[in-house]
């Protein structure tokens, strides 16, 4: 049982959180005929590709600043009632822009949720803005930009996300360098639909400090090994990568292979209802599937802690908590505090 563990959370993208009850109310508010991507009580997709487009068309039910306030307190509320203490939202000016809120007001509505499910519950947030690698490479680095001037303090990075399958990394590159010079934390998608070369790349042009998912870095293992001698954190996220046949089950799941040769990992849930995952069923599979012991996901949050995009102070308060919750090896007590 995982439900007492203190959680934390570093890769999940608010539209992809956003419950189909919700996406269903938003459309009805809207006149969008739904039938396109849902189907009963879910989102409708069936591979990569459709899973994209089925995002980008949930996202666009979301269309004022109240509505984005309202979908990030709630996902927030969600985390911090099975006792998570810090999430970081990937978040994308561009869908703000076309559904013709603006960047400035999505952003917005995103900072109120945040602040108002601090306010009830304690939970630490941050925003990383990302680019969508299939809306091209000008707009990748229009998000760079948009991000490198925000004065927002809850923006502390910068990702791309989207179609790994389309350009390669280096015509992206240049955003990075923008988000790079700007102080931002730097993360990206690859080695996720893409195989280890698309996470060298990544290593070699980007060079950031974290990779979302990087699982399959597992066919190549010199860059393992390069991960596990740099640092570099994979933000892991099985249930993604199961729903979307990245690895048939969660048995030949490489988690934890890539631990055991030292790389550092984090569990993370991506896109929770399209995956018919949440947090606490990444959790919750780890232990009973994946057969890792408590102190083995104890070290993974520790992980995403150590490795938040946030204030060295920030960090020092939330590793505090975190480590004041762990029991010492051998006693079973609850750890919540
Ligand atoms: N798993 C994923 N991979 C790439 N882009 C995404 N956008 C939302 N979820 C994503
Ligand atoms: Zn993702």
């Amino acid at each position: 049982m995982t439900t007492h563990l203190l959680k934390a959370e570093i890769h999940c993208h608010i539209e992809g959180a956003a419950p189909p009850a919700l996406a269903l109310r938003q459309a009805e508010k809207y006149g969008v005929d739904p039938s396109g991507f849902m189907a009963g009580d879910g989102y409708a997709w069936h591979d990569f590709a459709e899973f994209i487009q089925a995002y980008d068309r949930v996202a666009a039910l979301f269309r004022t600043e109240d509505d984005y306030a309202l979908l990030t307190e709630s996902y927030l509320l969600d985390l911090a009632a099975i006792n998570t203490i810090y999430s970081e939202i990937i978040v994308s000016p561009d869908h703000g822009d076309r559904i013709g809120l603006g960047a400035d007001a999505y952003l917005a509505g995103i900072t109120d949720g945040i602040l108002s499910a601090r306010e009830k519950t304690g939970i630490e947030a941050r925003i990383i803005v990302t680019g969508e690698r299939h809306f091209g490479p000008e707009r990748v680095v229009a998000a760079a930009e948009y991000a490198a001037r925000s004065h927002n303090p809850l923006v502390t990075g910068f990702n791309m996300a989207g179609e790994e399958r389309m350009g390669r990394v280096a015509d992206y590159a240049r955003a990075f360098d923008i988000a790079r010079d700007a102080g931002l934390g730097l993360t990206i998608h690859a080695g996720e639909v893409c195989g280890a070369f698309s996470v060298t790349d990544a290593l070699d042009l980007v060079r950031p400090s974290r990779i979302g998912h990087g699982v399959r870095a597992i066919e190549d293992a010199a860059l393992v090994a390069r991960l596990a001698e740099t640092g570099v954190v994979l933000e892991v996220c099985p249930g993604s990568n199961i729903a979307l046949a990245v690895y048939p089950d969660f048995e030949s799941h490489p988690l934890r292979r890539l631990r055991e040769a030292g790389v550092r990992v984090c569990l993370n849930s991506d896109d929770p209802p399209f995956f018919r995952t949440s947090l606490s069923r990444e959790y919750e599979i780890a232990a009973g599937v994946m057969g890792f012991g408590t102190a083995e996901i104890n070290a993974m949050t520790r992980t995403a802690l150590e490795c938040a995009f946030v204030d060295e102070e920030t960090r020092g308060r939330l590793l505090a908590r975190f480590d004041e919750s762990v029991q010492p090896a051998g006693e079973d007590a609850p750890n919540l505090r």
